[in-house]
């Protein structure tokens, strides 16, 4: 396959988008959005003040502003006393809604742009909302027939039309939301033509469909890289098949090349989500685009989830009810309850804390589940594990993602299956640790390398040959290359994640620790006193 270099301007009004956005630490307030390329770090414009927000309860949250276009007569009292004014919604019908968000700001941190709170939230009992995305702004394709699109913005006869038909809603829902996604882009004045500047563009992206073969390569995963080559090649027969030569130039300006395709499928996958949508008397099964709330990073212990107002079609992001939440604090939502192979694919990133990581032992060595379960604080069997509470001093009741991932995968044994017997658990343990030892060491860097892989702006290519050769000049200047996409430093972290997580269980403090900060917890050493 082609080498892939996406910087796709938008049609019909392109606005180049800068080679790569500098990360930091350093958070930046995201006020009023400038014209030209998505809003950057480096960017020194002032922020003006944004307008302060009213918080709301979820209760709160139905008190409407006043209708501007229908506004109800302001007389003292209109009505006769046996008339009864009609119920509100009645006049916000085709209504032209805004977003509206309470207590948070957009940000630029560690994992790209998120969302912060802008001040202290009391717990409540009820959850709380802080962002309401109006039906009209988000894209939503209906994922079983009859399948509709929200807003209706094709109109009948245009090509897009067709391509989006000869789909399988069920399985090509990405393929449909990216074709929506790139005619959005083309309707003038269209709100996603003015949001598509705070979109990563391809280099900034870190979807690994936009990866070419050599950086899939440094994830040093056959299946993972197999996986991602074959899904590219979907998406790239995809384009092929439906913008060949001899198409109407409406059709073809939407995606004049492969890369601008890929580019829109990665925007899709990493930022839509799947919801049962009530509308009317129908539920819906919907893949949905919605501004503003794609912004929310992901968290296995989120402190957000997202809720579907049917009365007035909005979707709202709500804080959990009972959540403290202190200003500065990222707000995030679950995407999914998966392996990091998972999120790899479809969001291009990967954590050494996700309690739902397995790692595949091929050793018959078993140690015993109580034991292992007890020495962690860990209760439940293996489908729910959590955090034994009871068994605690109060200390800290944090669970390690490894320690639980771990819990959920080693080889265990349990009362009736073998008898307890100290020494078998004890050369078990040891068999086990061996065989994290020789998956971490198969990796071709430590992650001390891969840390200063990642600090550098180098190629991640050029920067892991010098990594290998001559492991202390990794960083060092000079070798002419510039510039590093994204899609390639999330596989170097997923290689780093691996390695990390495979120490973690072993407890190897020996083995340096990435700058996120990752309890080092000696699990398997543990066992073996
Ligand atoms: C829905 S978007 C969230 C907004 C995004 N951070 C941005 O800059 O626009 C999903 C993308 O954010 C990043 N992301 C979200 N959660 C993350 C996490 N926990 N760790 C690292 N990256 C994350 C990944 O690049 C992912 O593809």
């Amino acid at each position: 396959m082609a080498t892939l270099v996406v910087t796709p301007p938008l049609l019909p009004c392109p606005r180049p988008f800068p080679a790569s956005r500098s990360a930091g630490p350093a958070h930046r307030l995201l006020a009023r959005p400038p014209r030209a390329g998505r809003p950057r770090l480096r960017d020194p414009s002032p922020a003006p003040a944004p307008p302060t927000p009213v918080e709301q309860s979820a209760d709160e949250a139905h008190d409407y502003p006043p209708l501007r276009l229908l506004d109800p007569p302001q007389e003292e009292d209109p009505y006769p006393d046996e008339m009864e004014a009609a119920d509100p919604d009645f006049y916000r019908i085709g209504y032209a809604r805004m977003m509206r968000a309470y207590g948070i700001e957009f940000l630029e941190g560690p994992d790209g742009m998120g969302v912060y709170a802008s001040r202290d939230v009391e717990p409540l009992r009820r959850a709380r909302v802080i962002m309401e995305i109006p039906l009209e702004l988000m894209l939503t394709i209906t994922k079983k027939h009859p399948w509709m699109f929200f807003p209706d913005i094709i109109p009948l006869g245009h090509p897009i039309f067709d391509v989006i038909e000869s789909t399988n809603p069920e399985t090509d829902w990405d393929l449909r939301l990216a074709c929506l996604l790139l005619y959005a882009f083309d309707v003038q004045g269209n709100f996603w033509q003015l949001y598509s500047d705070f979109l990563p563009s391809g280099d900034e992206c870190t979807s690994l469909l936009l990866a070419p073969k050599e950086d899939l390569m440094e994830l040093e995963d056959q299946d993972l890289s197999s996986e991602m080559l074959k899904l590219q090649k979907r998406a790239v027969d995809f384009w092929q098949k439906h913008w060949h030569k001899a198409i109407p130039l409406k059709l073809k300006r939407l995606a004049p090349d492969h890369e601008r395709f890929l580019w829109a499928l990665s925007i899709v996958q990493s930022r839509s989500f799947n919801m049962k949508l009530r509308m009317g008397a129908f539920m819906q099964d919907a893949n949905i685009l919605a501004p503003y709330a794609d912004m929310l990073n992901h968290s296995p212990d989120a402190n957000c989830f997202l809720h579907w107002r049917f009365k007035d079609r909005m979707l709202e992001v709500m804080i959990k009810a009972g959540h403290a939440v202190k200003k500065g604090d990222e707000m995030t939502i679950n995407y999914m309850s998966g392996i990091n192979s998972m999120l790899m694919q479809r969001y291009g990133f990967s954590s050494p804390t996700n309690p739902w990581e397995l790692i595949n032992f091929s050793s018959p060595a078993k140690i015993h589940l109580d034991s292992f379960l007890s020495v962690f604080n860990i209760a439940g069997l293996h489908d729910e594990l959590c955090h034994n509470a009871a068994l605690t001093s109060g200390e800290s009741n944090f669970v390690d993602g490894g320690v639980v991932a771990a819990a959920r995968t080693l080889p265990t044994w349990s009362d009736g299956d073998l008898p307890a017997i100290p020494s078998v658990e004890r050369k078990s343990a040891q068999a086990l640790q061996e065989e994290l030892r020789k998956m971490s060491e198969s990796f071709s860097t430590t992650i001390q390398q891969d840390e200063q892989i990642l600090d550098t702006d180098e190629p991640i290519r050029k920067t892991r040959e010098i990594a290998i050769n001559t492991p202390s000049a990794v960083g060092c200047a000079g070798t002419g290359y510039t510039g590093s996409c994204s899609y390639g430093k999330s596989s170097i972290r997923w290689r780093s994640t691996r390695i990390e997580f495979c120490s973690s269980c072993i407890g190897d403090t020996s083995v340096a620790v990435p700058s996120v900060p990752v309890k080092t917890i000696p699990l398997l050493a543990r066992m073996l006193v």
